[in-house]
This record gives C-alpha cells, sequence and structure tokens, in this order.
C-alpha cells in the first residue's frame, strides 16, 4: 500500500496486530553520538519517520535528545530498540527496557526486539520474551519480535508463548537472501526486517546484474536493491551517515522493479554473511 502522508510517499507493512510499520527505515547502528544531531535531522528532512535503534549501539540518549529538539510528533514516528545479550532475563529486560526509553526520552516503544538468541542458555531467552510479553500487554510497547532467530528458536518460542513474535530481523541482501526463513516467518504471520540491506556497504553496490538493472531505471544500484527488498516483502532501514546518501537512500517510492529483474537478484543469493 502506498500513502500519501503529507509530502512523504511511504509503503507500509501490517503486523498480526493491526499496527502498521513503514516499510523504509533508518538505521542507527555506528552513527557517532556527535554525528547524531545532524543524521537524525538529516533523515527527518529526508521523510524518514521509521528508525531502529539498539541500546548496544551506545547512541539512544543522543538519538532522544535530537528528537526532543526535532519538530516532529511522536505519534508519527515508529522507533525500534532492541535488548541487549547482557540484558536477558525477566527482570532485566523490564530494566533495560527502562533505560532505553529513558534515554530516548520517549514512554512507549513502537517495537521491542530481543537482539540476539542465546544460543547456549536459550531457557534465558525464553524468560526474556516472557518480559517482552509484559511490555506488550502493560502497553509499554506497541509489537514486540526477535532478532536473529532461526526457524528452530522461533518454533520454541511459539510453544511456550501468550504473544507470538511479530517480527523477525535478520541479515539480508542479494548476497544472503533468506528465502526459507523469509517463507516460514512470513507462513507463521511473523514481518521480515532486513538489516545491512545494502551488504554493509560491501559488495553489493558494485554488482553487475544490480547496476544494469539500475541503470535501466536511471536509479542507483542502492536505491534498486532497497526497492527489491520492498517489493520481496522485507522491512528495511538502510544508514548513512551522509546526506545525500540518505536522501537518494528515500527516494525509491516513484519505481518498481518488474518480476524478471527481482528474479535476476534473488538469484544472486551466495548465503554470504556480509555484515562485518
Ligand atoms: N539486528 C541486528 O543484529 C543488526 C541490525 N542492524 C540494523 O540495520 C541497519 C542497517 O545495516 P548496516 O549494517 O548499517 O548496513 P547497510 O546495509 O545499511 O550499509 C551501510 C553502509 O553503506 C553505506 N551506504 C549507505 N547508503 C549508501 C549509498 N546510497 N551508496 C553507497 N553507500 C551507502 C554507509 O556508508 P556512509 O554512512 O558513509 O554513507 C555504510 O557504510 C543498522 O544501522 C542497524 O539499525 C545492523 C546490523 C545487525
Ligand atoms: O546490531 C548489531 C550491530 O552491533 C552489534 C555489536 O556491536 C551486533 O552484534 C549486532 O548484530
Amino acid at each position: 500500500m502506498t500513502q500519501e502522508n503529507g509530502e512523504i510517499c511511504m509503503e507500509y507493512k501490517e503486523f498480526s496486530n493491526g499496527v502498521s510499520i513503514p516499510m523504509l527505515g533508518f538505521g542507527t547502528y555506528k552513527i557517532d553520538n556527535a554525528d547524531v544531531p545532524a543524521a537524525i535531522q538529516g533523515a527527518l528532512d529526508a521523510g524518514y519517520r521509521h528508525f531502529d535503534c539498539a541500546h548496544i549501539y551506545g547512541n539512544e540518549a543522543a538519538i532522544g535528545e535530537a528528537f526532543e529538539k526535532a519538530d516532529v510528533k511522536r505519534e508519527d514516528l515508529f522507533i525500534t530498540s532492541k535488548v541487549w545479550n547482557a540484558d536477558q532475563g525477566y527482570d532485566k529486560t523490564l530494566k533495560a527496557f527502562e533505560q532505553t526509553i529513558k534515554d530516548l526520552q520517549m514512554d512507549y516503544l513502537d517495537l521491542y526486539l530481543i537482539h540476539w538468541p542465546n544460543e547456549e542458555d536459550f531457557d534465558l531467552t525464553l524468560d526474556t520474551w516472557k518480559a517482552m510479553e509484559t511490555l506488550y500487554k502493560q502497553g509499554k510497547v506497541k509489537a514486540i519480535g526477535v532478532s536473529n532467530f532461526s526457524e528452530d528458536q522461533l518454533k520454541k518460542v511459539f510453544a511456550m508463548c501468550k504473544v507470538k513474535p511479530m517480527v523477525n530481523q535478520i541479515e539480508r541482501h542479494p548476497y544472503k537472501v533468506q528465502a526459507e526463513l523469509g517463507k516460514f516467518d512470513e507462513d507463521n504471520g511473523i514481518v521480515n526486517e532486513g538489516y545491512s540491506p545494502i551488504g554493509h556497504g560491501h559488495l553489493i553496490l558494485e554488482d553487475e546484474t544490480i547496476n544494469k538493472i539500475a541503470k535501466n531505471h536511471h536509479k542507483t544500484a542502492a536505491q534498486v536493491v532497497l526497492r527489491w527488498h520492498i517489493d520481496t516483502g522485507f522491512v528495511v532501514f538502510p544508514k548513512s551517515s551522509k546526506v545525500a546518501r540518505v536522501k537518494e537512500n528515500f527516494d525509491i517510492f516513484d519505481f518498481n522493479l518488474d518480476e524478471d529483474e527481482i528474479k535476476a537478484i534473488s538469484a544472486l543469493d551466495q548465503d554470504k554473511h556480509l555484515n562485518y
């Protein structure tokens, strides 16, 4: 669905509880505190309203400060954060959440995620999920989900949960298409989010096939890759500290890829991890 939001053109995806998320957001990993004010203002000016944050990124307080100073209403923003590995467990998660909303200067989050599963002690992760459910029931978060979870780990959550995860945020780009897990998520009513959507700045933007398609559309390789994500149902949030790129990455709502182009990009899959 495309919506005209004043001047802003955006596509949205709906969670199983009816809450909708803008399919294009802004990633905040590796944005230095000193660069946060300009980055957040630049992203707002370009039209972004969805911001992907995390306690471990070390910049939530600076991001909160930037929103406080910006001319934007809280209800117009979609804010995600994630509970870090060291904060897993029921009580620690509730405490970590309070720290995150204090840093962000907000009284609720739109989406809260478990950042990583604990593979050695998955019971701890299941306790963490119980805390996510508590936050959801208390109305402190509009939606809850996970990140970096496999199909097996999701099945273990399904077996104990009262509220199913609404999101799985996973590494995803043309060299790591995640077809199987993406389909599993979709079949189970979980919205897919793709992190490092342009390969964390590695390789993807030099790819010959992608550049050929980009040339045909008079678009850049980054724009074509972001369009591919959205056309294949993934929510994305590229990061850039450069104003021109922040704008370029948002300028993807005036074209679509045809079926052959989508197939050609998906065929580039090498199951290659690029988030290094
Ligand atoms: N859940 C998880 O475990 C993880 C979640 N994430 C989330 O995903 C977000 C995005 O992923 P990230 O790893 O940052 O990688 P991205 O795929 O967004 O790539 C970011 C890199 O690409 C460069 N770049 C951005 N736009 C362009 C462009 N148009 N042309 C050329 N280069 C460009 C940036 O450089 P420059 O800034 O210099 O422009 C930066 O080096 C993160 O910020 C974070 O919010 C990321 C990793 C793990
Ligand atoms: O989101 C991410 C980026 O930062 C973290 C580490 O600092 C990663 O582990 C994580 O996946």
